[in-house]
Protein backbone atom coordinates (compact mmCIF):
# COMPACT_ATOMS: atom_id res chain seq x y z
CA UNK A 1 0.00 0.00 0.00
CA UNK A 2 1.30 3.84 -0.39
CA UNK A 3 2.88 4.96 2.49
CA UNK A 4 4.43 8.35 3.68
CA UNK A 5 7.95 7.48 1.90
CA UNK A 6 6.98 6.41 -1.11
CA UNK A 7 3.84 9.28 -1.61
CA UNK A 8 7.01 11.85 -1.74
CA UNK A 9 8.91 9.98 -4.17
CA UNK A 10 6.26 9.81 -6.44
CA UNK A 11 5.77 13.72 -6.21
CA UNK A 12 9.53 14.47 -6.32
CA UNK A 13 8.97 12.28 -9.68
CA UNK A 14 6.05 13.84 -11.30
CA UNK A 15 6.42 17.86 -11.34
CA UNK A 16 7.80 17.87 -14.99
CA UNK A 17 4.72 16.80 -17.07
CA UNK A 18 3.03 14.59 -14.64
CA UNK A 19 -0.48 15.05 -16.44
CA UNK A 20 1.23 13.58 -19.65
CA UNK A 21 3.26 10.62 -18.35
CA UNK A 22 2.53 7.18 -16.60
CA UNK A 23 2.23 9.15 -13.04
CA UNK A 24 -1.06 10.64 -14.19
CA UNK A 25 -2.27 7.32 -13.38
CA UNK A 26 -1.65 6.84 -9.63
CA UNK A 27 -4.54 6.27 -7.68
CA UNK A 28 -5.24 10.17 -6.18
CA UNK A 29 -3.25 10.51 -2.75
CA UNK A 30 -5.90 12.77 -1.49
CA UNK A 31 -7.69 9.29 -1.16
CA UNK A 32 -5.09 7.08 0.35
CA UNK A 33 -6.61 6.69 3.35
CA UNK A 34 -10.07 6.42 2.84
CA UNK A 35 -9.46 4.05 -0.76
CA UNK A 36 -11.42 4.81 -3.61
CA UNK A 37 -13.46 2.45 -5.48
CA UNK A 38 -11.59 0.07 -7.21
CA UNK A 39 -13.32 0.30 -10.35
CA UNK A 40 -13.51 3.87 -10.91
CA UNK A 41 -9.33 3.90 -10.82
CA UNK A 42 -7.01 2.92 -13.80
CA UNK A 43 -4.44 1.61 -11.59
CA UNK A 44 -4.39 -1.06 -9.33
CA UNK A 45 -4.76 0.95 -5.42
CA UNK A 46 -1.13 0.21 -4.37
CA UNK A 47 0.17 1.64 -7.43
CA UNK A 48 3.19 3.85 -6.70
CA UNK A 49 6.18 4.94 -8.68
CA UNK A 50 9.51 4.16 -6.25
CA UNK A 51 13.10 6.03 -6.44
CA UNK A 52 14.00 4.52 -10.07
CA UNK A 53 10.88 5.96 -11.45
CA UNK A 54 10.07 2.52 -12.04
CA UNK A 55 6.06 1.42 -11.42
CA UNK A 56 5.31 -0.80 -8.34
CA UNK A 57 2.59 -2.76 -7.69
CA UNK A 58 1.10 -4.35 -4.49
CA UNK A 59 5.18 -2.87 -3.04
CA UNK A 60 6.75 -4.84 -6.07
CA UNK A 61 8.65 -3.40 -8.77
CA UNK A 62 7.29 -3.88 -12.27
CA UNK A 63 10.36 -4.02 -13.81
CA UNK A 64 11.51 -6.72 -11.33
CA UNK A 65 9.07 -8.87 -11.45
CA UNK A 66 9.15 -9.15 -15.14
CA UNK A 67 13.04 -10.36 -14.88
CA UNK A 68 11.65 -12.73 -12.05
CA UNK A 69 8.63 -14.10 -13.85
CA UNK A 70 9.09 -13.28 -17.77
CA UNK A 71 6.49 -11.64 -19.70
CA UNK A 72 3.89 -11.15 -20.94
CA UNK A 73 2.74 -11.23 -16.94
CA UNK A 74 -0.56 -10.36 -15.12
CA UNK A 75 0.04 -8.77 -12.17
CA UNK A 76 -2.80 -8.94 -9.57
CA UNK A 77 -3.12 -6.66 -6.68
CA UNK A 78 -4.27 -8.54 -3.44
CA UNK A 79 -5.35 -5.17 -2.05
CA UNK A 80 -7.53 -4.09 -4.83
CA UNK A 81 -9.41 -7.14 -5.27
CA UNK A 82 -9.69 -7.49 -1.41
CA UNK A 83 -11.12 -3.65 -1.00
CA UNK A 84 -13.57 -4.61 -3.70
CA UNK A 85 -15.30 -7.30 -2.34
CA UNK A 86 -14.98 -5.42 0.94
CA UNK A 87 -16.76 -2.77 -0.61
CA UNK A 88 -19.50 -4.74 -1.91
CA UNK A 89 -20.15 -7.03 1.32
CA UNK A 90 -20.10 -4.04 3.61
CA UNK A 91 -22.00 -1.69 1.82
CA UNK A 92 -24.95 -4.44 1.43
CA UNK A 93 -24.90 -4.50 4.63
CA UNK A 94 -25.15 -1.10 4.97
CA UNK A 95 -27.69 -0.15 2.76
CA UNK A 96 -29.91 -3.17 2.44
CA UNK A 97 -32.34 -4.07 5.92
CA UNK A 98 -32.28 -7.61 4.74
CA UNK A 99 -29.85 -10.63 4.15
CA UNK A 100 -27.59 -9.86 0.97
CA UNK A 101 -24.67 -12.24 -0.10
CA UNK A 102 -22.25 -10.76 -2.80
CA UNK A 103 -21.46 -13.60 -5.65
CA UNK A 104 -18.06 -13.14 -7.21
CA UNK A 105 -19.88 -13.96 -11.22
CA UNK A 106 -16.48 -16.10 -11.54
CA UNK A 107 -16.16 -15.64 -15.48
CA UNK A 108 -14.37 -12.64 -15.07
CA UNK A 109 -11.48 -14.38 -14.11
CA UNK A 110 -11.56 -17.56 -12.44
CA UNK A 111 -8.68 -20.06 -10.96
CA UNK A 112 -8.08 -21.47 -7.46
CA UNK A 113 -6.47 -18.04 -5.70
CA UNK A 114 -8.96 -15.67 -7.06
CA UNK A 115 -12.14 -17.64 -6.07
CA UNK A 116 -10.11 -18.55 -2.84
CA UNK A 117 -9.25 -14.86 -2.19
CA UNK A 118 -13.50 -14.18 -3.05
CA UNK A 119 -14.30 -16.89 -0.69
CA UNK A 120 -12.24 -15.62 2.31
CA UNK A 121 -14.11 -12.17 2.08
CA UNK A 122 -17.50 -13.86 2.33
CA UNK A 123 -18.17 -14.26 -1.08
CA UNK A 124 -20.17 -16.57 -2.63
CA UNK A 125 -19.01 -17.79 -6.22
CA UNK A 126 -20.86 -17.73 -9.42
CA UNK A 127 -20.13 -20.52 -12.02
CA UNK A 128 -20.96 -20.65 -15.39
CA UNK A 129 -19.49 -24.25 -16.45
CA UNK A 130 -18.49 -27.45 -14.87
CA UNK A 131 -15.06 -25.95 -15.96
CA UNK A 132 -15.69 -22.90 -13.40
CA UNK A 133 -17.49 -24.99 -10.71
CA UNK A 134 -14.80 -27.90 -10.44
CA UNK A 135 -12.28 -25.17 -10.05
CA UNK A 136 -14.21 -23.08 -7.02
CA UNK A 137 -14.76 -26.81 -5.42
CA UNK A 138 -10.69 -27.16 -5.57
CA UNK A 139 -10.27 -24.19 -4.29
CA UNK A 140 -12.18 -24.91 -0.93
CA UNK A 141 -15.67 -22.95 -1.74
CA UNK A 142 -18.60 -24.37 0.29
CA UNK A 143 -21.14 -25.64 -2.20
CA UNK A 144 -23.89 -23.37 -0.39
CA UNK A 145 -21.95 -20.45 -1.70
CA UNK A 146 -21.97 -21.56 -5.17
CA UNK A 147 -24.96 -21.11 -7.91
CA UNK A 148 -24.25 -22.65 -11.25
CA UNK A 149 -25.17 -20.45 -14.30
CA UNK A 150 -25.17 -21.72 -18.40
CA UNK A 151 -28.43 -21.66 -21.21
CA UNK A 152 -27.22 -24.96 -22.32
CA UNK A 153 -25.86 -27.21 -19.31
CA UNK A 154 -24.68 -30.53 -20.24
CA UNK A 155 -25.86 -33.14 -17.88
CA UNK A 156 -22.63 -34.21 -16.49
CA UNK A 157 -22.38 -30.16 -15.24
CA UNK A 158 -26.12 -31.05 -13.77
CA UNK A 159 -24.70 -33.97 -12.07
CA UNK A 160 -21.59 -32.20 -10.72
CA UNK A 161 -24.29 -29.45 -9.23
CA UNK A 162 -26.05 -31.95 -7.60
CA UNK A 163 -23.90 -34.32 -6.07
CA UNK A 164 -21.68 -31.21 -4.55
CA UNK A 165 -24.82 -29.73 -3.47
CA UNK A 166 -24.75 -26.10 -5.56
CA UNK A 167 -27.82 -24.37 -6.57
CA UNK A 168 -28.32 -24.32 -9.62
CA UNK A 169 -29.81 -21.26 -11.69
CA UNK A 170 -32.51 -22.97 -14.16
CA UNK A 171 -31.99 -20.97 -17.55
CA UNK A 172 -35.21 -22.62 -19.96
CA UNK A 173 -37.62 -25.57 -20.29
CA UNK A 174 -35.77 -27.92 -21.51
CA UNK A 175 -33.46 -27.76 -18.10
CA UNK A 176 -36.28 -27.46 -15.78
CA UNK A 177 -37.83 -30.74 -17.67
CA UNK A 178 -34.55 -32.18 -17.10
CA UNK A 179 -34.28 -31.70 -13.57
CA UNK A 180 -38.13 -32.64 -12.87
CA UNK A 181 -37.44 -35.58 -13.88
CA UNK A 182 -33.95 -36.40 -12.51
CA UNK A 183 -33.82 -39.42 -11.35
CA UNK A 184 -32.98 -40.47 -7.55
CA UNK A 185 -29.77 -42.69 -7.21
CA UNK A 186 -30.23 -46.35 -7.87
CA UNK A 187 -28.57 -47.03 -4.42
CA UNK A 188 -31.73 -44.78 -2.97
CA UNK A 189 -34.10 -46.69 -4.59
CA UNK A 190 -33.38 -50.06 -3.81
CA UNK A 191 -32.87 -49.16 0.02
CA UNK A 192 -29.75 -50.82 -0.39
CA UNK A 193 -27.34 -48.16 0.38
CA UNK A 194 -26.72 -45.93 3.69
CA UNK A 195 -25.69 -42.82 1.68
CA UNK A 196 -28.02 -40.06 1.59
CA UNK A 197 -29.58 -39.27 -1.84
CA UNK A 198 -28.25 -36.36 -3.33
CA UNK A 199 -32.06 -35.11 -3.34
CA UNK A 200 -35.44 -36.74 -3.24
CA UNK A 201 -38.87 -35.07 -2.65
CA UNK A 202 -38.04 -34.48 1.12
CA UNK A 203 -34.02 -33.42 -0.24
CA UNK A 204 -35.31 -31.48 -3.06
CA UNK A 205 -33.12 -29.90 -5.76
CA UNK A 206 -32.29 -25.98 -4.70
CA UNK A 207 -32.75 -24.09 -7.92
CA UNK A 208 -33.66 -20.12 -8.84
CA UNK A 209 -35.25 -19.21 -11.92
CA UNK A 210 -33.19 -17.27 -14.40
CA UNK A 211 -35.84 -14.67 -15.95
CA UNK A 212 -35.28 -12.01 -18.81
CA UNK A 213 -36.27 -8.59 -17.63
CA UNK A 214 -36.89 -6.87 -20.86
CA UNK A 215 -34.43 -4.21 -19.79
CA UNK A 216 -32.26 -2.34 -22.34
CA UNK A 217 -29.20 -0.91 -21.28
CA UNK A 218 -26.20 0.90 -22.82
CA UNK A 219 -23.30 -1.34 -23.85
CA UNK A 220 -21.93 -3.10 -26.63
CA UNK A 221 -24.37 -5.56 -27.98
CA UNK A 222 -22.55 -9.04 -27.35
CA UNK A 223 -22.70 -8.15 -23.37
CA UNK A 224 -25.66 -7.17 -23.43
CA UNK A 225 -28.26 -10.15 -21.55
CA UNK A 226 -31.71 -8.52 -20.21
CA UNK A 227 -33.15 -7.34 -23.66
CA UNK A 228 -36.19 -9.24 -24.70
CA UNK A 229 -34.24 -10.60 -27.64
CA UNK A 230 -31.75 -12.43 -25.90
CA UNK A 231 -30.22 -16.31 -25.45
CA UNK A 232 -30.49 -16.26 -21.70
CA UNK A 233 -33.62 -17.02 -19.57
CA UNK A 234 -36.97 -17.55 -19.27
CA UNK A 235 -39.14 -15.08 -21.61
CA UNK A 236 -41.41 -13.15 -19.13
CA UNK A 237 -44.81 -13.62 -20.82
CA UNK A 238 -44.63 -17.21 -19.93
CA UNK A 239 -44.35 -16.55 -15.83
CA UNK A 240 -47.18 -18.08 -15.48
CA UNK A 241 -47.15 -21.47 -17.27
CA UNK A 242 -43.16 -21.14 -15.60
CA UNK A 243 -44.11 -20.92 -11.56
CA UNK A 244 -47.57 -22.98 -12.32
CA UNK A 245 -44.85 -26.01 -13.43
CA UNK A 246 -42.18 -25.23 -10.65
CA UNK A 247 -45.01 -25.07 -8.02
CA UNK A 248 -45.99 -29.08 -8.95
CA UNK A 249 -43.14 -30.27 -8.91
CA UNK A 250 -41.99 -31.30 -5.19
CA UNK A 251 -38.30 -31.93 -5.93
CA UNK A 252 -37.72 -28.76 -7.07
CA UNK A 253 -37.00 -26.53 -4.12
CA UNK A 254 -37.32 -23.21 -6.28
CA UNK A 255 -35.45 -20.41 -3.44
CA UNK A 256 -34.70 -17.55 -5.86
CA UNK A 257 -35.23 -15.44 -9.37
CA UNK A 258 -32.23 -14.51 -11.00
CA UNK A 259 -32.05 -11.60 -14.01
CA UNK A 260 -28.56 -9.99 -15.06
CA UNK A 261 -28.79 -6.93 -17.67
CA UNK A 262 -25.21 -6.75 -19.15
CA UNK A 263 -21.74 -5.91 -18.16
CA UNK A 264 -20.02 -2.59 -18.14
CA UNK A 265 -22.95 -0.54 -17.30
CA UNK A 266 -22.62 3.34 -15.93
CA UNK A 267 -26.16 4.43 -15.58
CA UNK A 268 -27.42 3.52 -12.12
CA UNK A 269 -31.31 3.47 -13.68
CA UNK A 270 -31.10 0.34 -15.12
CA UNK A 271 -30.53 -1.78 -11.94
CA UNK A 272 -33.09 0.02 -10.45
CA UNK A 273 -35.58 -0.72 -12.51
CA UNK A 274 -34.46 -4.53 -12.49
CA UNK A 275 -34.58 -4.61 -8.92
CA UNK A 276 -38.50 -3.13 -9.24
CA UNK A 277 -39.15 -5.76 -12.05
CA UNK A 278 -37.79 -8.73 -9.90
CA UNK A 279 -39.64 -7.81 -6.70
CA UNK A 280 -42.94 -8.01 -9.58
CA UNK A 281 -41.82 -11.12 -10.73
CA UNK A 282 -41.27 -12.58 -6.97
CA UNK A 283 -45.35 -11.23 -5.90
CA UNK A 284 -46.73 -13.43 -8.79
CA UNK A 285 -44.63 -16.57 -7.91
CA UNK A 286 -46.15 -15.84 -4.78
CA UNK A 287 -49.21 -16.00 -6.03
CA UNK A 288 -48.26 -20.37 -7.10
CA UNK A 289 -47.47 -20.64 -3.87
CA UNK A 290 -43.69 -20.19 -4.23
CA UNK A 291 -42.22 -18.97 -1.46
CA UNK A 292 -39.55 -16.74 -3.25
CA UNK A 293 -36.59 -16.32 -0.47
CA UNK A 294 -33.95 -14.71 -2.87
CA UNK A 295 -33.63 -12.31 -5.33
CA UNK A 296 -30.99 -11.40 -7.81
CA UNK A 297 -30.13 -8.85 -9.69
CA UNK A 298 -26.77 -9.99 -11.45
CA UNK A 299 -23.70 -8.12 -12.17
CA UNK A 300 -22.95 -5.89 -14.45
CA UNK A 301 -21.20 -2.59 -12.67
CA UNK A 302 -18.95 -0.92 -15.75
CA UNK A 303 -15.18 -0.07 -14.77
CA UNK A 304 -12.72 2.73 -15.71
CA UNK A 305 -10.33 1.57 -18.54
CA UNK A 306 -9.90 5.44 -19.98
CA UNK A 307 -9.80 8.65 -18.59
CA UNK A 308 -13.72 9.50 -20.11
CA UNK A 309 -15.48 6.45 -18.38
CA UNK A 310 -17.25 7.51 -15.36
CA UNK A 311 -18.77 4.77 -14.07
CA UNK A 312 -20.51 5.25 -9.99
CA UNK A 313 -18.72 4.20 -7.53
CA UNK A 314 -19.44 0.57 -6.09
CA UNK A 315 -20.76 2.09 -2.85
CA UNK A 316 -23.08 4.39 -4.90
CA UNK A 317 -24.00 1.12 -6.89
CA UNK A 318 -24.98 -0.89 -3.50
CA UNK A 319 -26.61 1.94 -2.17
CA UNK A 320 -28.84 2.82 -5.29
CA UNK A 321 -30.01 -1.37 -5.79
CA UNK A 322 -30.46 -1.51 -2.12
CA UNK A 323 -32.84 1.55 -2.01
CA UNK A 324 -34.32 0.29 -5.61
CA UNK A 325 -35.40 -3.12 -3.69
CA UNK A 326 -36.73 -2.01 -0.51
CA UNK A 327 -38.74 0.61 -1.95
CA UNK A 328 -40.43 -2.05 -4.44
CA UNK A 329 -40.84 -4.30 -1.35
CA UNK A 330 -42.42 -1.56 -0.13
CA UNK A 331 -44.87 -0.90 -2.42
CA UNK A 332 -46.09 -4.25 -3.17
CA UNK A 333 -46.15 -5.50 0.23
CA UNK A 334 -43.56 -8.24 0.45
CA UNK A 335 -41.13 -9.09 3.13
CA UNK A 336 -37.38 -8.47 1.82
CA UNK A 337 -35.59 -11.19 0.00
CA UNK A 338 -31.98 -11.82 0.57
CA UNK A 339 -30.52 -9.59 -2.12
CA UNK A 340 -28.01 -11.47 -3.93
CA UNK A 341 -25.77 -9.62 -6.58
CA UNK A 342 -23.17 -10.90 -9.14
CA UNK A 343 -20.46 -8.82 -9.53
CA UNK A 344 -17.70 -9.78 -12.03
CA UNK A 345 -16.06 -6.65 -13.60
CA UNK A 346 -15.98 -4.59 -11.22
CA UNK A 347 -14.28 -6.79 -8.34
CA UNK A 348 -11.58 -7.78 -10.46
CA UNK A 349 -10.87 -5.52 -13.71
CA UNK A 350 -9.02 -2.45 -11.92
CA UNK A 351 -6.72 -5.33 -9.82
CA UNK A 352 -4.76 -6.24 -12.59
CA UNK A 353 -2.42 -5.32 -15.32
CA UNK A 354 -0.26 -6.81 -17.74
CA UNK A 355 3.31 -6.14 -18.57
CA UNK A 356 4.72 -6.47 -21.93
CA UNK A 357 8.25 -6.50 -23.18
CA UNK A 358 8.72 -3.32 -26.12
CA UNK A 359 9.85 -5.38 -28.80
CA UNK A 360 9.61 -4.26 -33.09
CA UNK A 361 9.03 -0.73 -34.36
CA UNK A 362 7.84 -0.29 -37.59
CA UNK A 363 7.54 3.78 -38.96
CA UNK A 364 5.41 4.34 -41.60
CA UNK A 365 6.00 8.30 -42.63
CA UNK A 366 2.83 10.17 -42.38
CA UNK A 367 0.67 7.07 -41.53
CA UNK A 368 1.22 5.45 -38.31
CA UNK A 369 3.81 4.23 -36.11
CA UNK A 370 3.43 0.65 -34.65
CA UNK A 371 4.85 -0.70 -31.52
CA UNK A 372 4.74 -4.29 -30.86
CA UNK A 373 4.79 -6.35 -27.81
CA UNK A 374 5.51 -9.91 -26.90
CA UNK A 375 1.23 -10.70 -26.49
CA UNK A 376 -1.75 -9.48 -27.91
CA UNK A 377 -5.12 -10.90 -28.75
CA UNK A 378 -4.19 -14.64 -27.32
CA UNK A 379 -3.95 -12.74 -23.21
CA UNK A 380 -6.44 -9.96 -24.17
CA UNK A 381 -9.03 -10.47 -26.79
CA UNK A 382 -11.56 -7.72 -25.78
CA UNK A 383 -9.82 -5.16 -27.92
CA UNK A 384 -10.45 -7.02 -31.33
CA UNK A 385 -13.65 -8.83 -29.86
CA UNK A 386 -15.57 -5.79 -28.34
CA UNK A 387 -13.31 -2.82 -29.69
CA UNK A 388 -12.65 -2.19 -26.00
CA UNK A 389 -9.57 0.77 -25.39
CA UNK A 390 -7.27 0.89 -22.91
CA UNK A 391 -4.56 2.91 -21.44
CA UNK A 392 -1.33 2.15 -21.15
CA UNK A 393 2.27 2.88 -19.34
CA UNK A 394 5.74 2.72 -19.74
CA UNK A 395 6.54 1.06 -16.06
CA UNK A 396 10.43 1.43 -16.05
CA UNK A 397 9.98 5.36 -17.29
CA UNK A 398 6.48 6.56 -15.22
CA UNK A 399 7.40 9.94 -14.93
CA UNK A 400 8.97 10.70 -18.50
CA UNK A 401 6.49 12.62 -20.58
CA UNK A 402 4.57 11.21 -23.15
CA UNK A 403 5.98 12.66 -26.39
CA UNK A 404 4.01 10.32 -29.69
CA UNK A 405 0.94 8.50 -30.45
CA UNK A 406 1.67 5.05 -31.63
CA UNK A 407 -0.13 1.87 -32.10
CA UNK A 408 0.56 -1.13 -29.58
CA UNK A 409 0.14 -4.32 -31.67
CA UNK A 410 0.31 -7.20 -30.46
CA UNK A 411 2.57 -10.37 -32.07
CA UNK A 412 0.08 -12.62 -33.75
CA UNK A 413 -0.59 -13.16 -36.94
CA UNK A 414 -3.75 -11.20 -37.71
CA UNK A 415 -3.70 -7.37 -38.52
CA UNK A 416 -6.13 -6.58 -35.86
CA UNK A 417 -4.31 -7.89 -33.25
CA UNK A 418 -3.54 -4.37 -32.28
CA UNK A 419 -4.01 -3.51 -28.35
CA UNK A 420 -4.45 0.10 -27.93
CA UNK A 421 -5.07 2.08 -31.74
CA UNK A 422 -3.72 5.22 -30.25
CA UNK A 423 -1.37 5.11 -27.31
CA UNK A 424 0.30 8.62 -26.05
CA UNK A 425 3.19 7.29 -24.39
CA UNK A 426 7.00 8.56 -24.25
CA UNK A 427 9.03 7.17 -26.86
CA UNK A 428 10.10 3.40 -26.10
CA UNK A 429 12.50 1.69 -26.84
CA UNK A 430 13.34 -1.98 -26.81
CA UNK A 431 13.26 -3.92 -23.81
CA UNK A 432 11.33 -1.37 -22.35
CA UNK A 433 8.39 -2.74 -19.90
CA UNK A 434 4.78 -1.23 -21.39
CA UNK A 435 1.63 -1.89 -19.36
CA UNK A 436 -1.88 -1.96 -20.07
CA UNK A 437 -3.87 -1.15 -17.51
CA UNK A 438 -7.14 -2.90 -16.06
CA UNK A 439 -7.01 -6.03 -17.81
CA UNK A 440 -8.09 -8.42 -14.73
CA UNK A 441 -11.72 -9.07 -16.07
CA UNK A 442 -12.01 -11.02 -19.04
CA UNK A 443 -8.58 -11.31 -20.19
CA UNK A 444 -6.96 -14.24 -18.70
CA UNK A 445 -10.25 -15.96 -18.95
CA UNK A 446 -11.01 -15.28 -22.48
CA UNK A 447 -6.84 -15.93 -23.41
CA UNK A 448 -6.49 -18.44 -26.05
CA UNK A 449 -3.20 -20.28 -27.56
CA UNK A 450 -3.75 -18.73 -30.68
CA UNK A 451 -0.37 -19.31 -32.81
CA UNK A 452 0.00 -21.49 -29.99
CA UNK A 453 1.23 -18.95 -28.12
CA UNK A 454 1.77 -20.04 -24.51
CA UNK A 455 -0.75 -18.57 -22.35
CA UNK A 456 1.29 -16.14 -19.63
CA UNK A 457 2.02 -16.69 -15.83
CA UNK A 458 -0.15 -14.56 -13.33
CA UNK A 459 1.37 -13.45 -9.90
CA UNK A 460 -0.36 -12.40 -6.86
CA UNK A 461 1.24 -9.09 -5.17
CA UNK A 462 0.79 -7.57 -1.93
CA UNK A 463 3.35 -6.11 0.81
CA UNK A 464 5.88 -6.54 -1.89
CA UNK A 465 5.69 -10.84 -1.81
CA UNK A 466 4.88 -11.98 -5.25
CA UNK A 467 3.22 -15.53 -5.77
CA UNK A 468 2.58 -17.16 -8.60
CA UNK A 469 -0.87 -18.45 -8.81
CA UNK A 470 -0.46 -19.07 -12.89
CA UNK A 471 2.33 -20.93 -14.45
CA UNK A 472 2.95 -19.92 -17.53
CA UNK A 473 2.94 -22.22 -20.19
CA UNK A 474 5.37 -24.50 -21.73
CA UNK A 475 5.97 -25.53 -25.28
CA UNK A 476 5.18 -28.88 -23.62
CA UNK A 477 1.53 -27.70 -22.48
CA UNK A 478 0.68 -26.73 -25.75
CA UNK A 479 1.47 -30.00 -27.35
CA UNK A 480 -0.16 -31.99 -24.12
CA UNK A 481 -3.56 -32.28 -26.04
CA UNK A 482 -2.37 -33.74 -29.55
CA UNK A 483 -2.12 -36.69 -30.63
CA UNK A 484 -0.40 -38.06 -33.32
CA UNK A 485 -1.99 -41.22 -35.32
CA UNK A 486 0.77 -44.17 -35.38
CA UNK A 487 1.06 -43.84 -39.33
CA UNK A 488 1.55 -40.12 -38.99
CA UNK A 489 4.93 -40.83 -36.60
CA UNK A 490 7.98 -39.70 -38.61
CA UNK A 491 9.42 -42.98 -38.99
CA UNK A 492 6.18 -44.49 -40.82
CA UNK A 493 6.97 -41.77 -43.48
C1 LIG B 1 -25.32 -14.06 -15.30
C2 LIG B 1 -24.20 -13.11 -15.14
N1 LIG B 1 -23.90 -12.67 -13.90
C3 LIG B 1 -22.88 -11.84 -13.68
C4 LIG B 1 -22.10 -11.37 -14.72
C5 LIG B 1 -20.97 -10.45 -14.39
O1 LIG B 1 -21.06 -9.27 -15.04
P1 LIG B 1 -19.96 -8.15 -14.76
O2 LIG B 1 -18.65 -8.74 -14.98
O3 LIG B 1 -20.30 -7.10 -15.75
O4 LIG B 1 -20.18 -7.68 -13.36
C6 LIG B 1 -22.38 -11.77 -16.03
C7 LIG B 1 -21.64 -11.23 -17.18
O5 LIG B 1 -22.14 -10.40 -17.92
C8 LIG B 1 -23.46 -12.67 -16.24
O6 LIG B 1 -23.74 -13.11 -17.46
N1 LIG C 1 -16.62 -11.03 -21.91
C1 LIG C 1 -17.26 -9.73 -21.82
C2 LIG C 1 -18.22 -9.66 -20.69
C3 LIG C 1 -19.26 -10.71 -20.79
C4 LIG C 1 -19.82 -11.02 -19.51
C5 LIG C 1 -20.52 -12.34 -19.44
N2 LIG C 1 -21.95 -12.28 -19.65
C6 LIG C 1 -16.21 -8.64 -21.76
O1 LIG C 1 -15.06 -8.94 -21.86
O2 LIG C 1 -16.53 -7.48 -21.64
Amino acid sequence: MPTKDNISIMLSTDTAGAENSGVQYLPSPSNWDTPRSPNQELLPLSATVNSRDCLEIGGCDVMTLVERFGSPLYILDEVTVRTACRQYRDGFARYYKGDSQVLYASKAWNCLAVCAIAASEGLGIDVVSGGELYTALQAGVKANKLYLHGNNKSIAELELAIESGCTIVVDNWLELHTLADWKLPTSDLSGESDEQPTHSTSNPIRIMLRLTPGIECHTHEYIRTGHLDSKFGFDPNALDQLFAFVSQHPNLNCIGLHAHIGSQIFERQPHQDLAGVLADFMSKASGYGLAIQELNVGGGLGIRYTESDDPPSIDDWVKSVSEALMSACEQQQLPLPKLLSEPGRSLIGSACITAYRVGSRKEIPDIRTYIAVDGGMSDNPRPITYQSLYRAVVANRMSAPATETVTLAGKHCESGDILIKEAILPKTEVGDILVVMGTGAYNYSMASNYNRLPRPAAVLVNEGEANLILKRETYQDIIRQDCLPERLMPTSH
